[in-house]
Order: structure tokens, then C-alpha cells, then sequence
């Protein structure tokens, strides 16, 4: 297989990236983006916007308007992202890191950024958008909620009171809407209940990125493209399996986010259950959007609800202090000095399914860490007869999705030589290998579908409510307990530890 060639820098056009696709652009829309100035924009939805425009998957009529109340013009907004945008693919580390911009794809971007100022709880924001929009009759509208969860009802409530989610001037309406989805069941019910009153479900893109890595989407494939695989995925040959999305940054300047929301609604009922989802799932009934929309969430609702003394006993919830030279959480911009919210957060879940009987599946996540990596393994049991005293440990499945994809089995050989002992060795295969430069954070596919109407990476509303089910007795276990201290920079409390090694088993950890 050979990789798809790079476009070149000198003298491109968006013309000339757009014969690299062998896909045709979205149908253009006017996307408008709440929260114009926030973190996620500018180091995600933005540079992901760019790459479909080099990629000629954005339409050239297709314009973005940023909604936010902070001051700025079109200008300012405009220079404010194209630093950003630079910055971003300076840092090799950064996602989509080290990528070169092309500079005629990112010069048509940003003549098509607008910026309208407005607070999300003024009707008068919605009247600018509505003008912009009468401007254009018939034109296709893509409402982007990428606001903290608080918004997200006043939003949808705005957008409706101002006639924005009616269809019957001739373009769609979507609404698109940030993880998490609510901040607990009953709102993530409430939300559900308001969408239905002003939109359909064809209208609604609940979001979440990690759906849409391409390391994720791989994983269905290699379940069930591949026969051998499909065989031994089960309770018969696996015994447990782990979850880590492992991050070293700190919350940063998302003090004020995040100190509401903490680690365990951050992360676990959206990105770490959708890597679940996908490890668990049984093969979709119907190949199409609804069969994998409703395998995954039959996925999310086979996970057991704990009581609560269960879930406590099941999970351990950690705050970084001070270390390895970086400050402590409580020092970070905007967290209060006596807070309790988690920035890390191990759970030990099951599942009610036959495929699934008695295998533990692990999952954690935490800010401030040793190490950055987002990954799954899935360990297989020991043959029923093996070889007599001979153990070089567990076979093992290691799909890294970030910083780098890769697909690795650690594996037991026998080392060359006169004595008989078992050596380790590791299959692994990097996709970037075979398509260098192709860097993704999901939002791409994400806003390419939203904007094609395919919903199959974004969850159903039921799907959301079954992870807040899941996820409930945790909240309440930890609400008014404190979490465990650890060292930034190091691994995490030791009480994790301790969780997974009452099973018998370890956090794994390259062996390198
Ligand atoms: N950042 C990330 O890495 C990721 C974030 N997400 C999700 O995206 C969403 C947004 O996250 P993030 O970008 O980090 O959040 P931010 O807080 O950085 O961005 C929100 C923006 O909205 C502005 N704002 C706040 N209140 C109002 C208001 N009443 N009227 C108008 N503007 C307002 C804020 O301005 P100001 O701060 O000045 O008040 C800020 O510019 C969240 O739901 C998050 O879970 C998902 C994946 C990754
Ligand atoms: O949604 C979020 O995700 C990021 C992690 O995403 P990644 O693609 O960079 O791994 C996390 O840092 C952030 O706190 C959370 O809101």
C-alpha cells in the first residue's frame, strides 16, 4: 500500500489538495460556533476545519462564525487563530503536531472566519445569527455548542425561541453538542427531553471526539474484518481488559471548567466508555448507521450498576499535588485553594453479557501524569496446558491511540541458544508507517459527517443516558469524600494500584 501524497507547499492551492481526495467536499453550511474563544476551538475545531479545507472536504461557500463574549473583530479573530493554528504545528508533540500548514489552504479558511460578540444567554446574539442567515435563503446551518455544559440547554432554548432550529426554509438545521452530555443522568434527560421538543434526532450531533479517532474506528475493524480475532474475543480467552487515557499537561488555563466538572465526567461517561464501547460491543445486527449506533449502545447499557458501597470500594479518585517542578492543582488559575475535584479517576466496571462473564474491565484517566498515552489492552487468559514452569507472562493486545497509533501483540517466544527458558517479544505495526503524515484528532471526521448528515459516530440519547446511569453510584461515593493525593508528574495514586493488584493483575505500563 502506498501512502497518499503530501501537497505541496510552494504554490498550492486549494485547488490543487482538493484532486487528494478521493471524496467530495460537505455540502456547505454556515457553521456557527459557540464559544468562539475558548481552548477547544482554537487548538481543535480550527485546525481540524483546516485540514478538511486542505483536504478539499470543506466547501469553499462554507463560512464560520464564532460566538463568544469576549471582544474581538473578524480580524482580530482571525489573526488570534492563525497564530494559534502556527503555534499548534510547531510542536512536534502537539496534535497534528509538526504538520507544515499549506498557506493558501489556511489563507481561504480565513477569509471565511467571522466573529459575531454576543452572550449565549441574550436573545440579541440570536438575532445576528438569524440576519446572517436571511442573508443567505435556503443556505444549511450547523449550530456548534462548544461551550462548557452549563450552556448547552440555554442554548438549544435560544436557538429555538429565535425560529434557527426550523428546517422549512430549505436548508438543515443541526445542533452539535460538546462532551459531556449534562452532568449527571437527570440532566442528560432534561437535555434529551429539550432537544426532542425543537429538533430530530437526524438533527442532533451529540459530540465526542474519541468516537472518532482513527485509532478507535480501527478497533471494529480489527474485531471484525479479522476471523481469529472475532474467535478469541471473549470471556473464554481474555481476562481482563484496561482503559488509560493518560494525560502529563495539567488543567492549565481551564481552571474554571474544569474544577466543576473533574476527571470522572471529563472523561469516563463519553471518551473512555466510547473506547469501551467498541471493545465490548457485539458485531452490529445491520451494517448500517442504526445497527452500530444501537450495538454500542447496547454496549454502554451492559455495563453493571454498582451500589454504591460497591462503587467506592471500586474506584479511587486522585487530586495532583506539587512535584517534579510542576505546581500542585490547587495552584492552578481559577480553582479554589480548597477544592476537591479529581483530576484522576480509576474505576473497575463489569458488564452483564454473555460475552463478557466475569472479565474485569479497568479504566482510568488522569491530568498531570508520567506519561502521555491513551490506550487499550486487552490481556489473554494463560493456555489451559502450557508449557511446564515456563511463564514469560501474559499474551497481550496493546492498541495505543495517542500520541501515536499503533497495534502491538506481547508475545512469548523462545530465544535462540542451548537453554530452554521463554523470552518476550512484540508484533507491533504503526499506521503512520504506511500513511506518514496524515494527522487526525477525529474532529475532522466529525465535522465532515456532521456536515454530510452521517450520524454514526455520534451517540444516541439513550446511549448517553445508560453512561450516566453507569457512572452515578461513582459520583455519589466520591461527592463528599476527598481524593488521594499524588505527585504530579509521577503515576498516579497508589491506591490504583492497589484496585487493579487485588485482582491479581498490574497497570501496564512499555516495557522499554
Ligand atoms: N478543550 C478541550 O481539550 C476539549 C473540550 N471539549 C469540550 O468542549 C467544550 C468547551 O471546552 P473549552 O473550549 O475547553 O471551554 P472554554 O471555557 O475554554 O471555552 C468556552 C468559551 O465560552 C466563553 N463564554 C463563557 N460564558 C459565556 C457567555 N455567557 N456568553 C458567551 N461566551 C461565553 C468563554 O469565555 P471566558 O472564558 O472568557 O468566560 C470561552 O471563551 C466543553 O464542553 C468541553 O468538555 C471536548 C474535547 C476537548
Ligand atoms: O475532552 C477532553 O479531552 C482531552 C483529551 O483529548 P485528547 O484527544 O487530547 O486525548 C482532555 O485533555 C480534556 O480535559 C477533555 O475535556
Amino acid at each position: 500500500m502506498s501512502a497518499p501524497a503530501r501537497p505541496s507547499e510552494k504554490g498550492a492551492s486549494v485547488q490543487d489538495t482538493r484532486n487528494q481526495s478521493a471524496h467530495p467536499a460537505a455540502p456547505p453550511a454556515l457553521l456557527f460556533i459557540f464559544g468562539a474563544h475558548g481552548d477547544l476551538v482554537q487548538r481543535l475545531l480550527v485546525p481540524s476545519l483546516y485540514r478538511l479545507c486542505r483536504d478539499g472536504l470543506l466547501d469553499d461557500a462554507t463560512e464560520v462564525y464564532g460566538i463568544d463574549h469576549n471582544e474581538a473583530t473578524d480580524e482580530a479573530f482571525r489573526e488570534r487563530l492563525s497564530g494559534f493554528l502556527h503555534d499548534l504545528t510547531r510542536h512536534p508533540e502537539a496534535e497534528g503536531g509538526g504538520e507544515k500548514v499549506v498557506p493558501a489552504c489556511w489563507r481561504s479558511l480565513r477569509e471565511r472566519l467571522h466573529y459575531l460578540k454576543g452572550d449565549f444567554t441574550d436573545p440579541d446574539a440570536y438575532q445576528d445569527i438569524a440576519r446572517e442567515l436571511a442573508q443567505r435563503p435556503g443556505a444549511n446551518a450547523v449550530f456548534y455548542l462548544a461551550t462548557s455544559p452549563g450552556f448547552f440547554a440555554t442554548i438549544v432554548q435560544q436557538l429555538a425561541d429565535a425560529g434557527l432550529c426550523d428546517e422549512g426554509r430549505g436548508g438543515f438545521r443541526r445542533v452539535a453538542i460538546e462532551k459531556p452530555f449534562g452532568t449527571d443522568l437527570a440532566s442528560a434527560q432534561q437535555l434529551n427531553a429539550l432537544l426532542y421538543r425543537h429538533l430530530h434526532e437526524r438533527q442532533i450531533y451529540r459530540v465526542d471526539h474519541f468516537a472518532a479517532k482513527d485509532a478507535t474506528r480501527n478497533i471494529g475493524v480489527q474485531r471484525f474484518a479479522n476471523g481469529i480475532v472475532d474467535a478469541f474475543w471473549n470471556h473464554r480467552h481474555i481476562e481482563h481488559v484496561q482503559i488509560s487515557a493518560l494525560e502529563t499537561l495539567g488543567v492549565g488555563s481551564r481552571g474554571r471548567f474544569y474544577d466543576r466538572t473533574g476527571a470522572l465526567r471529563d472523561m469516563v461517561p463519553n471518551h473512555l466508555f466510547q473506547l469501551l464501547a467498541q471493545v465490548a460491543m457485539e458485531p452490529p445486527a445491520t451494517p448500517d448507521e442504526a445497527g452500530w449506533r444501537k450495538a454500542k449502545t447496547d454496549a454502554i447499557r451492559a455495563i453493571e450498576v454498582q451500589a454504591d458501597d460497591l462503587a467506592l470500594r471500586n474506584s479511587v479518585c486522585g487530586q495532583y499535588t506539587a512535584g517534579n517542578g510542576q505546581p500542585g492543582y490547587l495552584e492552578a488559575g481559577n480553582v479554589p485553594p480548597d477544592s476537591t475535584t479529581e483530576t484522576y479517576i480509576a474505576v473497575r466496571l463489569t458488564l452483564d453479557a454473555p460475552r463478557w462473564t466475569g472479565v474485569p474491565f479497568y479504566l482510568r484517566t488522569g491530568k498531570c501524569l508520567s506519561r502521555r498515552s491513551t490506550e487499550i489492552v486487552v490481556q489473554f487468559r494463560a493456555p489451559e496446558h502450557g508449557l511446564p514452569n515456563q511463564s514469560a507472562g501474559p499474551t497481550r493486545l496493546v492498541l495505543t491511540l495517542d500520541p501515536q497509533e499503533s497495534i502491538a501483540m506481547e508475545w512469548s517466544v523462545r530465544p535462540p541458544g542451548p537453554i530452554v527458558e521463554l523470552g518476550r517479544t512484540t508484533l507491533q505495526h504503526n499506521p503512520a508507517d504506511l500513511f506518514p503524515d496524515k494527522a487526525s484528532t477525529g474532529y475532522e471526521t466529525l465535522l465532515y459527517h456532521c456536515l454530510t448528515g452521517v450520524q454514526t459516530l455520534f451517540p444516541t440519547a439513550q446511549e448517553a443516558e445508560a453512561a450516566w446511569t453507569a457512572i452515578g453510584p461513582f459520583q455519589r461515593a466520591w461527592c463528599e469524600r476527598k481524593p488521594c493525593g499524588y505527585r504530579a508528574g509521577e503515576d498516579g495514586p497508589a491506591e490504583a494500584d492497589d484496585l487493579i493488584q487485588r485482582d491479581g493483575f498490574d497497570w501496564w505500563r512499555p516495557s522499554s
